[in-house]
C-alpha cells in the first residue's frame, strides 16, 4: 500500500540529507524518483543538503499541479516509481492535496520533507495540510540542539544575532549566515519564548549586573 509520509523537524536536523539517502537507496535498486522542491538555498531546481550532496529536482511554481505533472510525465511513457518533495512547507495546501492524490490514484509513495513551524512558531500552511493528510508523520531523530544543550524544537529568525518576530513568513536563509544578515537559529521552546539566542545569551552573561565598588 503506497503512503504519504511527512518527515519533519527543525531546520538543520537532516531532512534534505534523508531525502537524498532515500533517493540514493531507491535509484541504486533501479527505481526512478520524481523529485520536487521549492526555494532550496542552493538555487532553483536543486535539492541540497548541508553535507554537500545535491541533486536536480523539479522546482514547484506557485500554480503548479503536482498530480497533473505526474500524470503528464507517465502518459509520455516516462517512469516515476516514487515521489520526493523537499521544502514541503513552502507548498500550497492544494499542492499537498495533489500529492495525496498521487498516493491514492497513482499508487506511488510520496515522501515529503519540511519544517512544521515558522519563526513565529506558527504552522506553515503546507505543513499543516501534511499533518492533516499524511499516513505517517515522522519527526527526525537526529536532534538539532539549542545553544543551552536542550533539544531544539523551534526555529528563530535573527538579525545580527537578535531574534525577530516581525516579517514575511518566507525568507530563504541558513543557520550559518553572517550575523548582520537575516539568519536562523534553532532553539528549545523555553529560549524561543524568551527570545534568547546564543548571541543574546552570551551578551547577557558578559554584562556586569553589579557596578564595581570603589575602594576609596
Ligand atoms: N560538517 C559537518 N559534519 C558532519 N555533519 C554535518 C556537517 N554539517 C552539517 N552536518 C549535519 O547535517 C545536518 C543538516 O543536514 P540538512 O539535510 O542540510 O538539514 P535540513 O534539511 O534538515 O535543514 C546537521 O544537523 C548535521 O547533522
Ligand atoms: C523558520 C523559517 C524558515 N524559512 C526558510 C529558511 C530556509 O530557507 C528554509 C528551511 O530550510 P531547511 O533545509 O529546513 O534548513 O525555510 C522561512 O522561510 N521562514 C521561516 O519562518
Amino acid at each position: 500500500m503506497s503512503e504519504l509520509v511527512f518527515f519533519c523537524g527543525t531546520m538543520d536536523c537532516g531532512k534534505s540529507t534523508l531525502a537524498l539517502q532515500i533517493e540514493h537507496n531507491r535509484s541504486a535498486r533501479g527505481l526512478v524518483g520524481m523529485i520536487f522542491t521549492r526555494n532550496d538555498r542552493a538555487g532553483e531546481g536543486k535539492l541540497s543538503s548541508r553535507l554537500g550532496l545535491v541533486t536536480d529536482a523539479v522546482e514547484v511554481g506557485d500554480g503548479a499541479d503536482l498530480y497533473a505533472h505526474l500524470v503528464d510525465h507517465l502518459s509520455r511513457g516516462r517512469r516515476a516509481d516514487y515521489v520526493i518533495a523537499d521544502e514541503a512547507q513552502f507548498l500550497a495546501p492544494e499542492q499537498i492535496d495533489q500529492l495525496a492524490r498521487v498516493v491514492d490514484d497513482l499508487e506511488l509513495d510520496v515522501y515529503a520533507f519540511g519544517i512544521t513551524t515558522d519563526f513565529r512558531s506558527k504552522l506553515f500552511p503546507g505543513s499543516q495540510r501534511l499533518v492533516e493528510l499524511a499516513d505517517r508523520v515522522e519527526v527526525l531523530q537526529v536532534e538539532a540542539l539549542c545553544w543551552c544543550g536542550a533539544r531544539a524544537t523551534h526555529n528563530a529568525r535573527t538579525v545580527g544575532g537578535v531574534m525577530v518576530v516581525e516579517g514575511a513568513q518566507v525568507v530563504v536563509g541558513d543557520v550559518t549566515g553572517s550575523t548582520d544578515e537575516i539568519g536562523y537559529e534553532v532553539l528549545c521552546r523555553r529560549h524561543h519564548r524568551r527570545r534568547m539566542t546564543a548571541a543574546t545569551a552570551r551578551a547577557a552573561a558578559l554584562a556586569p549586573d553589579v557596578l564595581p565598588v570603589s575602594s576609596s
